[in-house]
């Protein structure tokens, strides 16, 4: 039989018990110390990790109530907390054996002892130290990795008054462990938003975990949310940890919770309504604790109405709603969020200091911006990528999805308009003037005529 790789240290004063137990472990254990004199602990743990510890009772002569040995215990575990120490005791002397065991030894072994029983009481203490210090490097990957996911700061950019409600809001909301549902259209910023509660709450410690419920599939959505045993199902070829355990102790963002079927929502509902979860092919229901914030841009209320939404899965979500607007109702958020995307891009793609004209700004603010944050941040790096210049001019932006709308800081000036698009159609043809023409619908003559009130030079 392959000998164990293990570090193990025999204390007693009696050195025919060193020898003998020696003896013993020797065909199991790689590395064996004997040691007679206690006073050595303290060196011989300064110098080595032992495995194991075997400690006898009682050193000095004629000694039997076993209290050096408990001093000695005492002091190992002070100093190594995780060690394993296996007490050595005479026969009768249990209540002793106990007392070990509460100040933190792992076992006993009574003299004189069976060779096959020392065995493997010393086997199984070095399995629990094994095991220990498994468990110790997982906590300390699982805290590393935690730290590494949390390094990126969430920044929510905004001062328009809408804005500033919604932070006070979130303020007000984000340690109270409420479930939060958070509406909004696409791209409005419902996960950072998820993600800076989260963040403001006291589980930020632990981690924050995105389910996009709009692309699960039906039939994985349990192994998914709840996990699997090995051998449940055909795929399930390891034991399976679901999202509900990941998030354990954290946050748990459910996105696009209105894409959602019945059957799965009645699922959802009552894992979240138990807080347990039973791994798919298991019996035993694990108890979990997250805090759940959903997100979607359906209208909740309305698809209740239409029986697409059960209400009792609303109502356990709904504790707090939030609402996130969109970027065509706060414009003055506009020019903050370009030069936010436009520093982040410039530096990305090393393009030094980037600046916006004034009449990129005024472009900007006047589209719609259907897509919301995620399209302005789009037409922000296309920009940055498209520009050899340190200043971004209206045609380095291509904003094809919406109509110009009318500033709503200013007024409304048609004349400007149809300066600036002149500009930007001339711009984005590189000066070709029947090109740009031809895209505006006018005639040659016309764009001539305009481009000369307009004192647009050519
Ligand atoms: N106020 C903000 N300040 C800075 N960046 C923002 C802000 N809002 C959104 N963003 C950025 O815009 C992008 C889209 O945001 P996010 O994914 O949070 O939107 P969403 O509403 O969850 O979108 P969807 O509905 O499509 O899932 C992200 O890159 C995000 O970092």
């Amino acid at each position: 039989m392959t000998r164990l790789a293990a570090n193990i240290l025999i204390i007693d004063d009696d050195t025919d018990v060193l020898h003998s137990a020696r003896m013993a472990l020797k065909p199991t254990f790689t590395q064996i110390t004997a040691e007679s004199q206690p006073q050595q602990i303290n060196y011989l743990l300064n110098q080595h990790e032992y495995d194991v510890i075997l400690l006898d009772m009682n050193y000095t002569a004629g000694a039997t109530s076993g209290r050096e040995g408990l001093m000695w215990l005492q002091n190992i575990i002070e100093r190594k907390p995780a060690q394993q120490v296996v007490m050595i005791t005479a026969y009768g002397d249990i209540k002793l054996a106990v007392e070990a065991m509460k100040i933190g030894a792992t076992d006993f072994v009574v003299k004189p002892w069976d060779n096959e029983k020392l065995q493997a009481t010393v086997r199984a203490a070095y399995q629990l130290s094994k095991s220990q210090q498994e468990v110790k490097q997982l906590h300390e990957k699982h805290s590393g990795m935690k730290s590494l996911l949390n390094q990126t700061k969430v920044e929510i950019i905004g001062r328009s008054p809408a804005m500033k409600e919604l932070f006070r809001m979130t303020d007000k909301v984000a340690d109270t462990d409420a479930n939060i549902i958070i509406f909004g259209e696409n791209g409005t910023g419902k996960e950072l938003l998820a993600k800076s509660i989260h963040e403001k709450s006291d589980r930020r410690d632990n981690v924050f975990v995105k389910v996009d419920l709009g692309t699960i599939s039906e039939t994985l959505f349990e192994s998914e949310m709840f996990g699997h045993i090995k051998g449940s199902f055909t795929d399930a070829r390891q034991d399976k940890i679901g999202r509900f355990e990941l998030a354990q102790g954290g946050t748990l963002f459910l996105d696009e919770i209105g894409n959602l079927s019945l059957p799965l929502q009645a699922k959802l509902l009552t894992a979240i309504q138990h807080k347990t979860v039973t791994r798919v092919g298991s019996a035993t229901p694990i108890d979990i604790d997250c805090r759940i914030i959903s997100a979607t841009n359906n209208n909740l209320f309305e698809m209740v109405t239409n029986s697409e939404f059960r209400e009792d899965l609303l109502y356990r979500l709904n504790t707090v709603e939030l609402s996130v607007p969109a970027l065509a109702e706060r414009p003055e958020d506009v020019p903050l969020l370009a030069d936010h995307f436009l520093q982040i891009f410039a530096h990305k793609y090393r393009k030094g200091t980037l600046k916006l004209s004034n009449k990129s700004y005024s472009l900007l603010q006047r589209h719609l911006w259907p897509g919301n944050i995620r399209e302005l941040q789009h037409a922000m790096e296309r920009a940055v990528i498209m520009s050899d210049d340190s200043i971004l001019q209206p045609h380095h932006f291509l904003l094809q999805s919406s109509k110009p709308k009318p500033s709503y800081s200013s007024t409304i000036n048609l004349n400007e308009i149809e300066k600036e698009t002149i500009e930007i159609a001339i711009a984005k043809h590189k000066g070709n003037i029947s090109k740009a023409a031809k895209e505006l619908g006018l005639g040659r003559t016309t764009i001539y005529r305009k481009m000369d009130k307009y004192g647009i030079k050519y």
